[in-house]
């Protein structure tokens, strides 16, 4: 990895393909979010431009959930915008950046997050079916992207039935199947071990790179945010270090 540079630059806008200078997908302009006394984020920039791979790091407790959910609409911030091409997104109300959330962006979480009641084909076809397509549609998505991530063997499973490992690529699966123009990743390997961590990143970029969607990835683990095409550190609230590939 190159070594992050000292000073912060006032945002990620040189960092950006050319078409993305003017407008990148997803901007994070001055955001805060306090809980309670505890500052959470305290003034942070970031843009993210289409198809873009980027990895947020830093220690323990600096901020990172935090920024990935404000950036995906989870949490509201208390100071600063976020916008998707262009678009406010922090002012909608909650029902509609829930629809935001459904449609616009994917999401791949630590431990997978699936629902253990339904098969590895139900939960795939999950989103689809909350965006709003049939049961027909959504079960047919579902089912080409189990097999395109190499899980067709396992669309009657329950998630309790499956791997570590397997479980990320059906998690991965769901959060690409609508094909959103974000995926967030929250410690996506970080309940598996380093070979499978490896795989499932691959996994993960290259389905994202087969859709165009750009990837926002949580990580501690250096060799995953080796992957991105750029690194933004984060430290005590406040963007310490960018970092290209
Ligand atoms: N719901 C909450 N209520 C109160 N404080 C919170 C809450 N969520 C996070 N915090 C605090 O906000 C700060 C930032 O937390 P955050 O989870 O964003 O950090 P992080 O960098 O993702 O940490 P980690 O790497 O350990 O997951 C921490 O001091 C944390 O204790």
């Amino acid at each position: 990895m190159s070594p992050m540079t000292a000073a912060p630059r006032p945002a990620d806008q040189d960092r950006l393909a050319p078409e993305d200078r003017a407008s990148p997908l997803l901007t994070g302009n001055g955001l805060t979010k306090r809980y309670g006394e505890q500052h959470a984020l305290s003034g942070v920039d970031l843009a993210v431009g289409r198809a873009e791979v980027v990895a947020i790091v830093g220690p323990s407790g600096s901020g990172k959930t935090t920024l990935l959910h404000v950036l995906a609409g989870i949490l509201p911030p208390d100071g600063g915008e976020v916008l998707l091409d262009g678009q406010r997104i922090d002012r909608l109300s909650e029902r509609r950046r829930s629809e935001l959330r459904r449609g616009a962006f994917g999401f791949v979480f630590q431990a997978g997050m699936l629902v253990s009641e339904l098969t590895c084909l139900e939960n795939v076809a999950l989103p689809l079916l909350l965006a709003g397509s049939s049961r027909a549609t959504a079960m047919a998505t579902a089912e080409s992207w189990l097999d395109r991530l190499g899980l067709a063997g396992l669309r009657q499973r329950r998630p309790g039935e499956v791997s570590g490992g397997q479980a990320q690529r059906v998690a991965i699966a769901r959060a690409l199947a609508h094909e959103p123009s974000v995926i967030f990743a929250d410690e996506p390997t970080g309940a598996l071990d380093t070979h499978t961590g490896q795989e499932t990143i691959s996994v993960l970029l290259d389905a994202a790179n087969s859709t165009g969607a750009a990837v926002v990835i949580v990580t501690h683990d250096p060799a995953v945010a080796e992957r991105a095409g750029r690194r933004v550190e984060i430290r005590d609230g406040l963007v310490a270090g960018r970092s290209a590939a």
